[in-house]
């Protein structure tokens, strides 16, 4: 089986022009688990996207990719790196004049040798996955968003990547069928084990889709991380953005100066609606592959991954996570104690093993390795003195 490849981003920087679009962008995708990165409209998600796959060059910084870096590479090397991609594009970038098996057999045209008898397989199990059987002789322009969307998706399948990118997997679609395509997402980490990231600006799918997050805002990226450390939040603008009011550093246009925020503030004060449904707080459970599918690897993974970064999370974020590791533990308690306890050599009971985690955690100190996750918004300054 393929596995997801690693994806790491330093200090990269993107300018059209004079206009700097983001600066400094560190982050790293790991290898298999799905992320997501937030940012209001025009913050530069989509040419970040772009930037990874060397459609942009951004002119400063690192983009390594299974080893290689992406910016210093042959164009012969970025042409086998690019085969390790799938990409969802936003409008699906379909061909208006090809059908829809046409569309989706193309990349297995172009770049295999493959019969036709072993693309329509492939085909079809795509079509499958993405709930399009029967819509094959369909023209993209005969079809809704929705069904275009899925089609883009199946055709980024069909090379059986080993990273995915998903440009707003919501946009133009109702709340339940973004339901539907966050639970495909899913299940086909599930199925493939390939890292993913998903660019998007919908809430709910942030909440329960990623196991990591994180956001772009005024040119540069104010965090990434595992999803509990931006769920748990108090940075202004993230809070503003899960809750989606007014009230805050975003505004209508890039920037949003003291007065209006000012201006805005009282208006609230006085009555005035402030936007936004509810009080978006804390972590809800999230999405698991379909029942049937393979176990995702990814989960097991990132607890290990995550147990090892603790220390260097903000305080809200540790509990979170330790948290989620306790009702983890309780799950294997109900269903196969043995096999939990004999996962960890060092621990007799679950109690123990749980009660010895958490001092780790709590003692671990200057002297231990800090990985930077998570950036921007002072938290590294905490632990790095
Ligand atoms: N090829 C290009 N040449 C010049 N400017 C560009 C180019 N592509 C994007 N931009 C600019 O980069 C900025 C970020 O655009 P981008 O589409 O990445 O934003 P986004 O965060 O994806 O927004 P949205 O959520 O609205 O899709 C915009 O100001 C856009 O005009």
């Amino acid at each position: 089986m393929e596995m997801g490849v690693e994806v790491a981003v330093e200090d990269l920087t993107k300018s059209f022009g004079t206009q700097k679009i983001w600066q400094d962008v560190t982050m790293t995708l790991p290898k298999g688990e799905v992320s997501a990165l937030l940012g209001p409209s025009g913050t530069g998600k989509s040419v970040f996207l772009k930037s990874l796959i060397g459609l942009l060059r951004p002119e400063r910084g690192r983009i390594v990719i299974d080893g290689t870096d992406i910016l210093q590479c042959s164009s012969k090397e970025l042409y086998e790196i690019r085969k390790l991609f799938g990409v969802l594009f936003q409008d699906g970038a379909l061909f208006g004049s090809m059908n829809l098996y046409d569309n989706v057999a193309f990349p297995l045209r172009e770049h295999t040798k493959k019969s036709e008898s072993d693309i329509r397989k492939i085909v079809m199990e795509k079509l499958e996955i993405t709930g399009l059987v029967g819509a094959e002789d369909k023209l993209p322009g005969e079809i809704s968003g929705g069904m275009r969307k899925r089609a883009g998706l199946a055709r980024a399948l069909v090379l059986d990547p080993q990273i995915i990118l998903v440009d707003e997997p919501d946009s133009g679609l109702d709340p339940v069928r973004t339901t539907y395509i966050s639970q495909t997402l899913i299940d086909i980490n599930a199925e493939i084990d390939a890292t993913i990231l998903i660019v998007s600006h919908n809430i709910n799918l942030a909440r329960t889709v990623p196991d990591n997050i994180g956001m772009l805002f005024r040119r540069h990226l104010v965090m990434f991380g595992p999803r509990e450390v931006l769920l748990t939040s108090e940075e202004p603008v993230v809070k503003q953005f899960l809750n989606g009011t007014m009230i805050g550093p975003i505004g209508m246009s890039e920037e949003k100066d003291e007065a209006t925020m000012a201006a805005e503030k009282a208006m609230v004060e006085e009555g005035h609606h402030p936007g936004g449904v509810e009080d978006v707080e804390g972590i809800v459970p999230q999405m698991e592959a379909t029942p049937g599918t393979p176990e995702r690897k990814a989960v097991g993974r990132r607890r290990e991954r995550v147990r090892e970064i603790l220390h260097t999370l903000p305080e809200k974020a540790q509990a979170a996570i330790r948290d989620s590791l306790d009702d983890e533990a309780d799950q294997y308690a109900d269903h196969s104690y043995d096999e939990y306890a004999s996962a960890d050599d060092n621990s007799d009971t679950i109690e123990y093993a749980t009660a010895q985690q958490n001092r780790n955690y709590a003692g671990a100190d200057d002297d231990t390795q800090v990985i930077p996750v998570v950036r921007g918004s002072g938290y590294q300054n905490d632990e790095r003195g």
